[in-house]
């Protein structure tokens, strides 16, 4: 008897994002937006300055309202859940923010233990152990731990806000341009972390970001929003074969040549 064929695993969206416009008075930012993020995949979120990436961040996390349309993460409808399961939603994702990364006024100990302390009920002694845990999961060392984000680089505040956004455990993280503001030694090794950390923790990302150098050596996937819309979902190969304009400005600029080497 023929030996049947291995199952190919479905695809199963950890985001589900569909129909969803977002309206700041009379201008349309998102309209009709439909998308989807993979378990386990890095998706790239690119798109003119302006186009709506962080609104639509911040809408999928529930900062934002939406006039219409409907998003699930983990399979639940925010929308529909109530108070125990949205906080049970979202103590499984972390988040990058774009600006203000830290907060200035804390330790970077207490920047780490702080969405902790607001989920669980734990000893200082294994808050301190997780703070540990974390700071070597993004290659910093622990004296780290008790330093002022003022004493910080660029990168190492990127690194700790990071920590931060995987001090739960998370299945899932959005990232907010983590590599602006970095030299591109510091975004290529932030792109490197984040890269390993999704192999070794299954961890799904949402990225969004405007470097290309990401996009090549981080993304699996990359989405462009234009119009409110998405305007192309794929591979790096077929962003590149993309005929609409701002897709092969953006592939095929000075800067994406310089990225290619080319
Ligand atoms: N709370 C708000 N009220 C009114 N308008 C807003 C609000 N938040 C965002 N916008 C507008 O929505 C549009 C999209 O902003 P958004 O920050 O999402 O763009 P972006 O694609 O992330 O841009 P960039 O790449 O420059 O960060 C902009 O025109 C912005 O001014």
């Amino acid at each position: 008897m023929a030996k049947s064929m291995p199952k190919k695993k479905p695809a199963e969206p950890i985001i589900r994002v569909r129909d969803v416009t977002v309206q700041f008075g009379a201008t349309k930012v998102l309209d009709s937006l439909d998308l989807d993020v993979q378990r386990g995949e890095i998706l790239g979120f690119v798109g003119p300055s302006g186009a709506g990436k962080s609104v639509l961040t911040r809408t999928i996390i529930g900062l934002v309202p939406k006039i219409s349309g409907s998003i699930e993460v983990f399979g639940v409808d925010l929308d529909k859940a109530n108070a125990r399961e949205r906080r049970s939603v979202e103590r499984r994702w972390g988040i990058l923010f774009q600006q203000g990364a830290l907060f200035s006024s804390l330790t970077v100990r207490q920047n780490i233990q702080f969405p902790v302390r607001e989920y669980l009920k734990l000893s200082q002694r294994l808050l301190d152990e997780i703070t540990i845990a974390k700071l070597a999961m993004v290659g910093l060392r622990p004296e780290v731990a008790d330093r002022m984000p003022s004493e910080l680089s660029g990168g190492m505040i990127k690194r700790v806000a990071l920590a931060r956004a995987l001090a739960l455990d998370p299945e899932l993280v959005f990232l907010d341009e983590p590599t602006s503001g970095l030299d591109p030694i510091g975004a290529g090794e932030f792109d490197e972390l984040v890269r390993t950390l999704q192999r070794t923790l299954g961890l799904t990302v949402f990225m969004v970001t405007h470097d290309l150098d990401s996009l090549h050596t981080a993304c699996d996937r990359i989405a462009v929003l234009g119009d409110g819309k998405i305007i192309a979902a794929g591979s790096m190969d077929e962003m590149k074969a993309s005929r609409h304009p701002w897709l092969r400005q953006y592939f095929h600029g000075k800067r994406a040549r310089a990225v290619a080497g080319a």
